[in-house]
């Protein structure tokens, strides 16, 4: 590879289509249909390789795939690049959310969301977790002979980020439909006119924002007046930081906005993609089923599951590992360079856009040998830093890894031990609005395990 070492190489360049709009359409074609891989990545990368420029949403964009790419993109993010999101989601999520957020303030926010996820934080975690999902499958699943997965995961994660991460006191149900009006218009054209997705999804933002000042002026006072205390909850923790004045009212909302956005499609696209490759692999089945019933087997009826029962969980973090791996809920992420860079011999010049992508490493044989085939054991030896990157890396590592992982292991284990399920359409097409859907909402047939 001679030509990437010498310097100020020209980048290999795909045909950068028309002047404005470059290969724009051709990108989000490929990504209604989930055939970004397949349409759009990977004719690229066979004809200019790992590395290759294109031109997207009017910026000059270069896609970069490969473990070194990744490492060298996501570690230096503040020293050569920043995270950089379209107009529309920073407007929905807030201009003081964490994504936004670069030095100090970053880490501050950082560290107070991941201060709720230490060890502690989870071992507290697990049984509250257990509490959401027995009443969400008593109110949804009980006397049901058919659900929606997708649907009701959704419901579900949405509760938990709620109930079990925040600790705030809302009936979910009143607020899931107008996040869920937010999450339309995440990516849609920033325009602010009556009937078009980004203004219904303003509209909704601004419904949330009221009911979020409400409980946190609440709550404020109450901890003030000394009548409640800081407690572990990360809605306690935020509202106390404002008291400290370390961050802002504005900041708690934009973030607490930003993380039901983040937990909620990516957590439940991770849960369905499980079961459906479990329905496609019954051997992997078998073998996950029985270290659930190993668990079950040594609790009472009823007793929720502790941190270390989960802990115990390491082929279904196997099989979960591979389903995302193969299916990730994250396509990838966009970077912007603050300066010229240079990369194994290839200049990029400041102002242009990084796309690092998950597909480009998760499916080289070079990092998973026989990339397309699920197998989930190849998780049993570890795996080269930076090329399983569902989670991403470096500072902006998925603040919420920890709890997505408790989510769907916890959720895999009350469903496997409880219920006998099928899935309704074993070859359901995967759409994608702006992240991948079961088209059909992933119904699956159930009934009751008898004891
Ligand atoms: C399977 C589920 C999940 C997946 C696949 C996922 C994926 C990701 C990825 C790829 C990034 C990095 C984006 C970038 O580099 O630009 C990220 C960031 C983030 N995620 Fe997740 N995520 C998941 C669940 C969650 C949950 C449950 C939460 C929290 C409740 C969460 C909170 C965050 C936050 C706050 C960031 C931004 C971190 C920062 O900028 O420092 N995520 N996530």
């Amino acid at each position: 590879n001679s030509k990437r070492r010498t310097n100020k190489v020209k980048l290999p360049c795909g045909d950068m289509g028309l002047p404005w709009i470059g290969e724009t359409v051709e990108f989000y074609k490929a990504q209604r249909s989930n055939q970004l891989f397949e349409e759009f990545f990977q004719p690229r990368m066979k004809k200019h390789g790992n590395i290759f420029k294109t031109k997207l949403m009017g910026s000059p964009t270069v896609v970069v795939n490969g473990a070194a790419a990744n490492k060298f993109f996501m570690s230096n993010e503040f020293k050569l690049v920043v995270s950089s999101w379209p107009t529309s989601s920073v407007e929905l999520m807030g201009k003081n959310s964490i994504m936004e957020k670069q030095g100090d303030s970053h880490r501050c926010l950082r560290s107070i969301v991941t201060s709720t996820l230490s060890v502690s934080g989870l071992t507290a975690m697990v049984p509250r977790m257990c509490g959401s999902i027995e009443n969400h499958m008593q109110k949804n699943w009980l006397d049901r002979e058919e659900i929606s997965l997708y649907r009701s995961t959704k419901m579900l994660t949405f509760t938990i980020v709620l109930e079990c991460l925040f600790g705030i006191e809302i009936v979910p149900e009143t607020l899931f439909g107008v996040f869920e009006r937010v999450l339309e218009g995440v990516l849609s054209p920033p325009v602010n006119v009556p009937w078009t997705k980004f203004a219904r999804a303003k509209k909704a933002r601004a419904e949330i924002e009221k009911v979020l000042v409400g409980e946190i002026r609440r709550k404020r006072e109450a901890m003030e007046g000394g009548g409640e205390e800081e407690d572990d909850m990360l809605f306690s923790k935020l509202v106390a930081a404002s008291i400290r004045g370390e961050i802002t009212e504005e900041e708690v909302v934009d973030n607490v906005v930003l993380l039901v956005f983040a937990a909620h499609d990516t957590t439940s696209y991770a849960i369905t993609m499980t079961f459906k490759m479990l329905a496609n692999h019954p051997d992997c089945y078998s073998l996950l089923l029985k270290e659930h019933e190993e668990i079950a087997s040594n609790k009472r009826a009823g007793e929720a599951l502790t941190f270390e029962d989960v802990k115990k969980m390491e082929y279904t973090w196997q099989v979960a590992r591979e389903t995302m791996r193969l299916c990730p809920p994250i396509f990838g992420s966009f970077r912007k360079t603050i300066t010229d860079i240079n990369f194994e011999g290839v200049t990029i010049p400041k102002g242009w856009k990084v796309l690092w992508t998950t597909y480009g490493t998760h499916y080289d044989e070079k990092y998973f040998p026989d990339p397309m085939r699920f197998n989930p054991s190849r998780f049993a030896d570890p795996v080269q830093a930076y090329a399983f990157i569902p989670f991403g890396g470096g500072p902006r590592l998925c603040a919420g890894y920890q709890l997505a992982k408790l989510n769907i292991l916890v959720l895999v284990h009350y469903v496997v031990t409880r219920y006998n399920w099928s899935l309704v359409y074993p070859d359901e097409p995967i759409l994608m609005d702006p992240l991948p859907f079961p088209s059909k909402g992933m119904p699956i047939k159930i009934s009751p395990k008898c004891d």
